[in-house]
This record gives C-alpha cells, sequence and structure tokens, in this order.
C-alpha cells in the first residue's frame, strides 16, 4: 500500500494567462502534519480548492490515496475532511444541534459521531451555549469538529489558526497533535505564519507567488535554523583544529568557503575570536546565528514579509 496520501506533479492553475499555483510539485506521505507556508496571496487556499475539487486545475496531476482521477479520485475525495475557510452555522443552535443538522444533511450514519466528534475538538461540554457566544477558538474548533464528522483519513486545513490568541494557537495545535497520533490523520495545514507551525508540523513546504520554493522535513528545517557561531577563516581544517584544542570544541560543521558553524559555545563569541587569532587564524567574519524560522522563511522568499 502506498504511504504517499497526496502527490501532485506539475499541478498548476491559471486565472487568464497568469499562474496563480505554478507547476508545483508536493508529497505528503501518511501520518504526516505537512505545513504548507507562504503569504497572503501564495496560491495555497487554490492548492487546496484543487485537492479537494471545488477547483479544476489548468494543468499536471493529482494523486490522492494512489487515486489520479475519474471516479477513483472522487471516491478518494470522501475520505478527506476540509477546513478551509469559516464554515458557517447557525448562530442560535447549539455545538451539537449545529453539528446534528449537518450530520443529517451530509447523510453520515451513527448518532454517535457528534459526541465523538465534540468530545475530539474539547466541545463537549459547552451545553446549552449557543454558537453565537462561542469564542473565535471555539468556533475553529466547531470547524474542525464538521471536518472530522466523515472520520477522514486526510485533512486539509487553510489557516485554521488565523486570528487566534496564543492560547488558542496553543490548544488548535494540540488538538491537531493528538489526531494525528491517537487516530493516524494525515494533516495538511496551511498558515502564513510560519512559527505558528512550529512543534506541530513534521515537513514543510514553502510557497510563493505560486511556486514551490522548497520541501523540507521540520528535522532538517531545525537543523538549518539552529542558534550557532558562525566563522569564515582563511583555513577551515587549521582553524577547526585549533578549536578542538584550545576551547575542546566538538559539536561543528564545516561548510564551503572555509565557513565553521560551532553549535557548543554559543555564549563564547569573544573567546572563539582571541583563540583564533592566537592561533594563527586569518578570522574574516564571526557572526551568531539565530533559531528563527520565520527568518528562513524570510531570506528564502527574499524580503520583508508584505502579509
Ligand atoms: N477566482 C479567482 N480569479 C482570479 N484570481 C484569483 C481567483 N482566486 C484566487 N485568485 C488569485 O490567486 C492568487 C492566490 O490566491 P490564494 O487565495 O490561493 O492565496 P493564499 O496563499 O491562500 O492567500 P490567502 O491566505 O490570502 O488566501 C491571489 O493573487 C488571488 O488574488
Amino acid at each position: 500500500m502506498t504511504q504517499d496520501v497526496l502527490v501532485t506533479h506539475g499541478l498548476t492553475k491559471r486565472y487568464g494567462n497568469h499562474p496563480v499555483v505554478d507547476r508545483v510539485n508536493l508529497t505528503v506521505e501518511r501520518g504526516q502534519i505537512y505545513g504548507l507556508v507562504g503569504r497572503n496571496g501564495a496560491g495555497k487556499t487554490t492548492l487546496i480548492r484543487m485537492v479537494t475539487g471545488q477547483s479544476v486545475p489548468s494543468d499536471g496531476e493529482l494523486s490522492l490515496f494512489g487515486a489520479t482521477g475519474g471516479k477513483e479520485l472522487a471516491a478518494m475525495r470522501a475520505r478527506t475532511g476540509v477546513m478551509v475557510e469559516t464554515p458557517s452555522f447557525y448562530p442560535y443552535l447549539t455545538a451539537r444541534q449545529n453539528l446534528e443538522y449537518y450530520r443529517i444533511q451530509r447523510g453520515i450514519p451513527g448518532d454517535r459521531v457528534v459526541d465523538q466528534v465534540l468530545e475530539e475538538v474539547d466541545l463537549a461540554n459547552t451545553g446549552k451555549k449557543t454558537f453565537k457566544n462561542f469564542s473565535l477558538g471555539m468556533k475553529q474548533r466547531m470547524g474542525l469538529a464538521l471536518a472530522l464528522m466523515n472520520r477522514p483519513d486526510l485533512l486539509l486545513l487553510d489557516e485554521p489558526i488565523n486570528g487566534l490568541d496564543p492560547e488558542g494557537i496553543v490548544e488548535f495545535r494540540n488538538l491537531l497533535l493528538r489526531l494525528n497520533q491517537e487516530h493516524q490523520t494525515t494533516i495538511l495545514i496551511s498558515s502564513h505564519i510560519l512559527p505558528e507551525l512550529a512543534n506541530l508540523a513534521t515537513c514543510y513546504g514553502f510557497i510563493d507567488n505560486g511556486v514551490m520554493l522548497e520541501e523540507i522535513t521540520a528535522q532538517a528545517l531545525q537543523e538549518k535554523c539552529r542558534a550557532c557561531i558562525e566563522v569564515q577563516v582563511d583555513d577551515a581544517s587549521q582553524a577547526a583544529l585549533v578549536l578542538e584544542k584550545a576551547l575542546g570544541m566538538r559539536d561543528y560543521e564545516v561548510l564551503p568557503g572555509n565557513i565553521i558553524r560551532l553549535y557548543d559555545c554559543l555564549d563564547r563569541s569573544q573567546e572563539v575570536a582571541r583563540v583564533l587569532v592566537e592561533g594563527g587564524a586569518a578570522l574574516l567574519s564571526l557572526e551568531s546565528r539565530g533559531a528563527n524560522l520565520e527568518d528562513y522563511f524570510l531570506s528564502m522568499i527574499g524580503g520583508v514579509r508584505h502579509a
């Protein structure tokens, strides 16, 4: 059985002659939490809409649970749960009444399912409170509950934490982690704020102007964004020896261009400079680099975010 839940090859959506999703290759594997990151207008919603069938691709291929077209693909879409925009609920109905309405409308069997999903999104105890009195976090969790009603294997969530306060973000994040770990639900979640997805995504896809810039695992991204002191010298091998001997340094890497990244002496940059100079190295530059995912994203898209 394929481990790939969602694969796109050259997926493109054009409005007129303008591509808003431009030859995107993307792979979401079973069990992943895939963070789709891009500024407003980058093409995230359009991409998700093509997956859900709400928008027809202009070009390219899309495979969902191994199905690439026709009735097969339509059948596989039934295995997805979608939250693209805040769904409309009846303001004067309770959480249970609203979901029961949708359950009947969608023909989802089983009267236990509403209680189960309310439990899963921590809304089981909202009693007689009506939707109009819900906080934004509760409203977003109602949207998630609706997406979960058909017990999906793949959840597609478009900016679900947009506008939530820090506490709401943590709650929503924990909920998704639980769904992923306890029900093995694969999740694709989009956001224009990368740190919102930190501690959640296991893989990232960075999209800008409709183009997929990079797909990278969370682990590889953490490595790239790890805090370090970066020095550039005239001879990296000789300088590394000096640092090993004088400072007992072990956790470092040598990059092309005689650059050394030091990970285990973050608060000793003056000492590093002194030891290198005393050891006869020509120190061309020394810089402390912070662990900041947002900076990484901004450097990749080449500018200041204008969300
Ligand atoms: N029906 C449409 N006709 C013409 N252009 C469209 C249409 N739908 C979207 N676009 C354009 O496509 C681009 C991508 O929009 P999309 O909504 O996919 O971006 P996004 O990354 O989801 O951003 P946001 O978070 O702001 O929704 C935007 O420039 C948008 O104006």
